[in-house]
């Protein structure tokens, strides 16, 4: 297991074509979240921005509108910066558990393939903050790996624990290991956190995406 910013700063280059290649459902997924952002978006958050592979179709259909993206890892900003230098972005290095995200700022939050690996209690907590963040009006989208069973994401929080426990990494530190949560646990956490409605929009093998309703 790798620190998380470690993990990707090491994969930087060729991360783009790997998320198109090799994950299925990512390339549609990319396409159809763009389509999902509300047509009179002006403020935009994402979490979890990396390279700003999502951000591509956002691009193209709202030229001017205003992002502030959050990452970990310096170098995947340092490549979106580079593939976007006449956009209208604020960037934060800095974990999304973290940064203050304000309260009634954006018409719409999202987040693309970087909430598998947290706890249900952390999400919880971090999607609070999201809603707050959101105007009246405001939605939440998040496109990650999901699972269908409870039996699949008990594996993987259980080998999450094992492996952790075995190399004595802190509960609170950022490391890369995959816990996708069954569709089901996603939608309860967003609802416990107060969103109003929340809805499965697409799936393509375990690429899901959910749209919560303020
Ligand atoms: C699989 S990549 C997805 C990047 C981009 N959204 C995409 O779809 O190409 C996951 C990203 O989440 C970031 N990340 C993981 N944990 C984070 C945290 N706590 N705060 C901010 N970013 C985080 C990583 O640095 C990485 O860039």
């Amino acid at each position: 297991m790798e620190r998380m910013n470690e993990f990707f700063a090491a994969r930087v280059e060729g991360y783009d074509e790997h998320m198109l290649s090799n994950v299925e459902g990512c390339k549609e997924a990319y396409i159809k979240l763009a389509e999902l952002i509300p047509f009179d978006c002006k403020k935009l958050l994402d979490l979890g921005c990396g390279t700003g592979m999502e951000l591509d179709g956002i691009f193209k259909r709202f030229a001017d509108i205003h992002v502030t993206g959050i990452d970990l890892t310096q170098a995947m900003l340092d490549k979106l910066k580079e593939k976007y230098s006449n956009k209208n972005i604020s960037l934060i290095c800095g974990s999304y558990f973290d940064v203050d995200f304000g309260i009634g700022q954006y018409d719409c939050a999202i987040s693309f393939q970087t909430m598998h690996h947290f706890s249900h209690e952390a999400k919880i907590g971090l999607y609070k903050r999201i809603l707050d963040s959101l105007m009246d009006s405001g939605v939440y989208i998040e496109c990650d790996y999901m699972v269908q069973n409870q039996e699949e994401e008990d594996f993987y929080y259980s080998e999450n624990t094992r492996i952790r426990k075995e190399m004595n990494i802190l509960e609170n530190e950022f490391y890369h290991y995959d816990t996708p949560c069954t569709i089901d646990n996603q939608i309860a956490m967003l609802r416990n956190a107060g969103f109003q409605k929340v809805e499965k929009v697409f799936r393509i093998e375990n690429t899901t995406i959910l749209v919560a309703y303020k």
